[in-house]
């Protein structure tokens, strides 16, 4: 919108919130609809991302059908978008293309190793079929397709009841309850902080690179390591509580990155401890927030009766 274009927002509100757009209602160049992309959407642009699909394992698992649906008639809807208005899409894909990865790093040309039928299945399978149905339209229909792969990202306006680690763990530590570590806490991830991705996403939609890309930071730690940077970044002293593993967690993930870097000349630039503080000072004001915002129903205090207390 700086830039001089017109941005259509289309939310369903499912996990997203019109408190996270609503400093720019009112702006000329942009425009917010309520719409699930399961249904046709008619309007005129010149790019879709597309990045509809509840993302954390908690909020895609609580209605499988309907990631499902979001992911596969959601994603034929936006092609058919781009298709009658000759716009390009990008699709948002995700590292759980890869499943529980076999090899490590994971490159652009790595299959994967998803289980069909498990409970990740319907986001990981339907991101898959997406990536399908992205190229058969290039293929048959000469739509424009990009396809960014996103690892782990994290950072301001990320819902409280988001459930991925970033949030819970920066919660609980903020609030002095216990970090819940699922199984063992020696699974790896690499966490990129958002406008890295931001801007992955608007150089590779710009680009002329039609083939997946990795987009991600390659700073890889355990688990339980970035339980206990978190507790350090903020100060806690809560404890770190060891519950049961989640079923078919990838054990290792990290992104090869080279493609990006020799492609796009893109690399994430914000160091993990600086996009953990600026998440940090978010949750902090969004506990506070929250605080005064609680309505609770305040008792008058009684009337003492002294008789009559009108006076004529
Ligand atoms: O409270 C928690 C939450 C999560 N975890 C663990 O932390 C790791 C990361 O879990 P998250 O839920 O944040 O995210 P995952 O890596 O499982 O999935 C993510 O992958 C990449 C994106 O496409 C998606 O955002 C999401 O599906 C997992 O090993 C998980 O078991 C905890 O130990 N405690």
């Amino acid at each position: 919108m700086m830039d001089g274009h017109e941005v259509t927002v289309v939310d369903n509100f499912f996990t997203g919130r019109k408190r996270n757009v609503e400093h720019w209602i009112g702006h000329e160049n942009f425009e917010l609809i309520n719409h699930d992309v399961v249904e046709p959407l008619y309007i005129e642009v010149d790019q879709i991302y597309h990045l509809a699909s509840p993302a954390s394992p908690p909020n895609y698992m609580y209605n499988p059908i309907k990631t499902l649906k979001t992911n596969t008639i959601g994603t034929l809807n936006m092609l058919g978008l781009a298709k009658r208005v000759g716009a390009r899409l990008l699709l948002a894909s995700t590292s759980e293309v890869y499943g529980d990865p076999e090899v490590h790093p994971q490159s652009e040309e790595y299959w994967g190793h998803v289980n069909p039928i498990g409970p990740r299945a319907c986001y990981d399978e339907g991101k898959r079929v997406a990536e399908t149905m992205c190229y058969a339209y290039m293929k048959q229909e000469g739509v424009e397709v990009r396809v960014a792969r996103i690892f782990n990202t994290f950072g301001p306006r990320m819902h409280m009841n988001d459930g991925r680690v970033v949030s819970n763990f920066i919660l609980q530590a903020l609030q002095g309850e216990p970090l819940t570590v699922y199984g063992s806490g020696s699974q790896t991830r690499a966490f990129q902080y958002v406008s890295d991705l931001v801007n992955g996403l608007v150089v590779l939609m710009n680009s002329n690179v039609s083939s997946p890309v990795n987009l991600g930071n390659p700073e890889e730690h355990t688990i339980l390591e970035f339980a206990q940077l978190i507790k350090d970044l903020v100060g806690s002293g809560s404890e770190i509580q060891f519950l049961s593993e989640a079923q078919d967690d990838p054990q290792k993930r990290k992104p090869d990155i080279k493609k990006a870097k020799l492609m796009l000349g893109w690399e994430p630039v914000v160091p993990l401890e600086e996009g953990l503080n600026k998440a940090i000072h978010y949750f902090r004001k969004e506990l506070e927030y929250q605080a005064n915002n609680q309505y609770i129903p305040k008792p008058k205090p009684a009337r003492i009766k002294k008789g009559r207390t009108r006076h004529n």
